[in-house]
Parts: structure tokens; C-alpha cells; sequence
């Protein structure tokens, strides 16, 4: 049999500029940008000697350590799908579980099997590669020639500075694979259907693997990079089959190949631009309180406040396709005289009001005055157009909208490296050090690689 050839993908990670909350209803969109923070995963068959073929596809993340993940696959009956099982790499060990890895692979080889004979679904080796600004833990390159860090921890202490890692890794994990094991006449990542079934196919994993269906904005960026976005009807994935039931593989090509035209994603690549000149600049903030079941909170409130809810939400959705009308016309259209960028300031401070309004009646702190003190004083820098906190909201992360020159660069290092709330404020929460991190956006999504360009960091 002749081995299949090696293959790698990367996919970006995000930033939701606009539209939190309100893209979980369909009835409201989403701005979100895509990163050039990637995470790259790269395929390849395993080198087998004797002839003998075991059914086992190993995994690493080799920035990390102890990241090695091992699993077998076996046809189940009943047109159940492959089943995968973890492999414990010795008996005295605990099975170190990475529950996106292993539902990426169950479905994903599931779908594989419903196009090719499962013999023909040779054992490999997949290696995870992610951009440094994923994590805010202290790492360095092991050579000159690698763009990645390599970390003095396992994976379960790498802090995460919020940019959707496990989308980005589900995205080109399932890309990887469609890529090696499927013909290019059934699967290629530079045709608009076959976006869509790794749109849908992704969303199903990680919906399964997260064990909720949220509103899906992270796959669909790192799918298809920055976009206005409108979610798709949460009882499509909540009604989804389940690995390993009777016909679980042919209720998942179904699913994923969309024949029954049930899914309404919408995705509008066109109406979102970045103007020349502009950039996105994220800060991470190091802040010691956690912020959990701000969305079931807020949704909450909602029900609680329709009237008063609804009018905030058509307020900010009409603030939010503002925003994306006007970066989109400095992107296409000469700007007139003035300050070209008055509009966009006066957009960005109105949606931030409603934001804050939209904290203060839900009781969330979604731009609490901490942020809103930082994201203050970054707008008075000259050249930062204006800043949110993004997506969810809390006390972790900014992002900064700021014309794209070292001085504006330099005077926010400065602001930000001496930036501290010592004093306490009404809520108790203090946040420290301001990190910006070394990324900004990117319009392209999933993207394939050259799988040369790993070498060094698999392992022979
Ligand atoms: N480099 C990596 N290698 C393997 N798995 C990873 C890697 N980075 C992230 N993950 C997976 O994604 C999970 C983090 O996902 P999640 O908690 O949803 O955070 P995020 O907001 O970054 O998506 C990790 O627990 C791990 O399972
Ligand atoms: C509230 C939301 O609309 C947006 C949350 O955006 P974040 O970027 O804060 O999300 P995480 O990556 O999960 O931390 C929930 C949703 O759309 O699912």
C-alpha cells in the first residue's frame, strides 16, 4: 500500500470585537477578527518495518511537556463510526485525557470513513504546533529557525491569554486530517465546499467536546478568518448523533454535508476590512479574579429584562454594523479632509456606553471601571482610534484599534508598562501588570502548509 503523503494546516486564533451576547441569538451579528497567532498541525504516516499495521494514531503537542497522546481506532458495528480509544503508554501511568483532541479524531475519522474502506486509514503521527502568544507562560525557540517556544511545562499549566485555542486546534486538526486521508477530488481546502464541511464538521467536535453549543464564533474564524457573523440555529448541533450509537457515520455525512440544508451559519467575509493604516494591538492583563457563568448571567438578566434588554441590544447591534460599514469604507473609499478617523472614535465610544449600560443592569462586569480606566487612558494616547473589551468582557484582556506607527507603539509600551489599580475598587478586584501581546489581525483563515517546516520538532 503506498503510504499517503504528508500534510500540515494552520488556522487562526480570534478577537471578538463586537457583538458578544448578542451573537448568541440569531437575530444579532458578530465582528470578529481573525489573528496571526495560528496553530499549526502537521500529519504524517508512521513508519512501519515489520509489515505489521497497528491501528494508532499518536499526537504530541511538542512545546510541552509529557504532551503525548495515543490512541487506537477500530470500524464499530452498526455503522457506529471509528471508535477511538486511548492507549496508556504504560500501566503505572494516569491517562492524560485532551478531550478536543480525541473527539476531533472520533469524528473526524468517522466522516473519513464514510468516504474511504477503513483499511485504507493508515496509522500516523500528528505533531501541534501554536504561536507563543497563545500562552503568557515564559518559553523560548530551541533554534534560530523556529518561530515556535518551546515550554518547561506540561500543557495543564500553560496559562492561556484567551486568543480560542481549542478552536483554532480543532480547525486544523480536522483539516489535517481530511487532508492526508481524503482525495483532493473529495476534500480540498481551496474549495468553497469543502470550507463548509470542515465548518461543520469542526463546529460538531468542538460543540461535542466543550459539552455546550455555544454561538460557534470561534470556529467559524478560524475557518474562515475575520467575518461578520451570524450563528446557526443551536438546535442543528444540539440534536446532533452521538459517537459510537447506530448509524452515528451516516447521520454525521449527513450533518456535515449539509444534505438536508439545515444549516444557516452565515458568514460575510466582504463586509469586514481592516483600513491601511490601522491595526488591532491585544493586551493580556494579569488579573487574579475569574469571571465564570458570565453568559448564563447575562442571558439571565435578559430574560428577566426583556424590554430593556432588547432595546440595548438593537442599540449596540446598530452600533456594531456601524463599526463594520465605517472600517470598511476607510478601507475602500478615499477618506475626506479632517480627522478621518472621528467617526470611528465616536462609533467605538457609543457602543462602549451601551456596553457599560448593558454591565451595569446585568450585574456582569463586562467593561468594569478597571477596564474602563485602562481602556481610557490607551484612547487619549494620540494615534489609538479607540479599544473594547472583548468578546465575553471581564478583567483579562483589551483590545486597542490604533493607527499603525512606532510612535503610537511606543508611547502604549509606555502607558501600559506602568499601568497598575493598586487601590481596590468598588468590586474588590484589582488587576496588575498590562502585557501587549505580539499580534495583530489577520483576514485569512485555515491555511495549508508546508509540512517541511516543521522537522525539527517531530520526532523521528
Ligand atoms: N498546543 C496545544 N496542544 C494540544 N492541545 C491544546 C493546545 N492548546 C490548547 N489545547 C487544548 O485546548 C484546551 C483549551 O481550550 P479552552 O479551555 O476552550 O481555551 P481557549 O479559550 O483557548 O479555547 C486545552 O485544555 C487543550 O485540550
Ligand atoms: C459571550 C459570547 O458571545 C462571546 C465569548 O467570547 P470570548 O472571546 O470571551 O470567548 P472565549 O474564547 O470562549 O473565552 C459567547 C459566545 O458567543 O459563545
Amino acid at each position: 500500500m503506498t503510504p499517503l503523503s504528508p500534510k500540515a494546516v494552520s488556522a487562526p486564533g480570534k478577537v471578538f470585537l463586537a457583538g458578544g451576547y448578542l451573537v448568541l441569538d440569531r437575530n444579532y451579528t458578530a465582528l470578529v477578527f481573525g489573528l496571526d497567532a495560528r496553530i499549526h498541525v502537521c500529519i504524517e504516516p508512521i513508519q512501519t518495518n515489520s509489515g505489521v499495521t497497528l491501528s494508532e494514531i499518536i499526537v504530541r503537542s511538542p512545546q510541552f511537556k509529557e504532551a503525548t497522546w495515543e490512541y487506537g481506532y477500530r470500524l464499530t458495528e452498526q455503522d457506529g463510526g471509528i471508535g477511538v480509544t486511548q492507549l496508556r503508554a504504560s500501566h503505572d501511568l494516569p491517562l492524560n485525557r485532551n478531550p478536543f483532541i480525541q473527539t476531533s479524531l472520533t469524528y473526524a475519522l468517522t466522516y473519513i470513513s464514510s468516504h474511504v474502506p477503513h483499511h485504507l486509514i493508515q496509522p500516523s503521527q500528528i505533531s501541534i504546533l501554536a504561536s507563543s502568544s497563545y500562552y503568557s507562560n515564559h518559553g523560548h525557540p530551541p533554534s534560530p529557525t523556529t518561530p515556535f517556544h518551546a515550554y518547561d511545562v506540561p500543557l495543564h499549566h500553560a496559562h492561556k491569554t484567551g486568543l480560542g485555542s481549542s478552536a483554532a486546534l480543532v480547525t486544523s486538526f480536522t483539516a489535517a486530517l481530511l487532508s492526508h486521508y481524503l482525495p483532493k477530488s473529495i476534500f480540498d481546502l481551496s474549495s468553497d465546499s469543502s470550507l463548509r464541511i470542515l465548518h461543520n464538521l469542526a463546529q460538531a467536535s468542538h460543540c461535542a467536546a466543550q459539552g455546550k453549543v455555544g454561538s460557534g464564533f470561534d470556529i467559524a474564524s478560524a475557518v474562515y478568518g475575520s467575518c461578520l457573523y451570524r450563528r446557526f440555529s443551536p438546535s442543528i448541533l444540539s440534536s446532533a448523533p452521538d459517537p459510537g450509537t447506530p448509524q452515528f457515520a451516516t447521520k454525521l455525512k449527513v450533518l456535515v454535508e449539509d444534505s438536508e440544508h439545515v444549516w444557516d451559519t452565515e458568514i460575510q467575509k466582504s463586509a469586514i476590512k481592516m483600513p491601511a493604516g490601522l491595526r488591532l494591538v491585544m493586551c493580556d492583563v494579569d488579573c487574579g479574579s475569574e469571571t465564570p457563568g458570565m453568559v448564563k448571567q447575562v442571558l439571565a438578566w435578559r430574560k428577566e429584562n426583556m424590554e430593556e434588554a432588547d432595546e440595548i441590544w438593537k442599540a449596540l447591534q446598530r452600533g456594531n454594523e456601524e463599526l463594520a460599514r465605517e472600517l470598511t469604507r476607510l478601507a475602500t473609499e478615499d477618506a475626506g479632509p479632517g480627522d478621518k478617523y472621528a467617526k470611528l472614535r465616536e462609533i467605538i465610544k457609543a457602543n462602549r456606553g451601551l456596553i457599560r449600560k448593558m454591565s451595569v443592569a446585568s450585574k456582569v462586569p463586562i467593561e468594569p471601571p478597571q477596564q474602563t480606566a485602562l481602556l481610557d487612558a490607551c484612547s487619549n494616547i494620540p494615534g489609538v482610534i479607540g479599544g473594547v473589551v472583548p468578546g465575553a468582557g471581564g478583567y483579562d484582556a483589551i483590545v486597542l484599534l490604533v493607527e499603525d506607527k512606532q510612535s503610537v507603539h511606543i508611547e502604549l509600551k509606555k502607558l501600559t508598562a506602568g499601568w497598575k489599580v493598586d487601590a481596590a475598587s468598588d468590586d474588590g478586584v484589582k488587576i496588575g501588570r498590562v502585557g501587549i501581546l505580539g499580534i495583530r489581525e489577520d483576514m485569512v483563515g485555515v491555511r495549508v502548509q508546508d509540512p517541511a517546516d516543521y522537522k525539527e520538532w517531530i520526532a523521528a
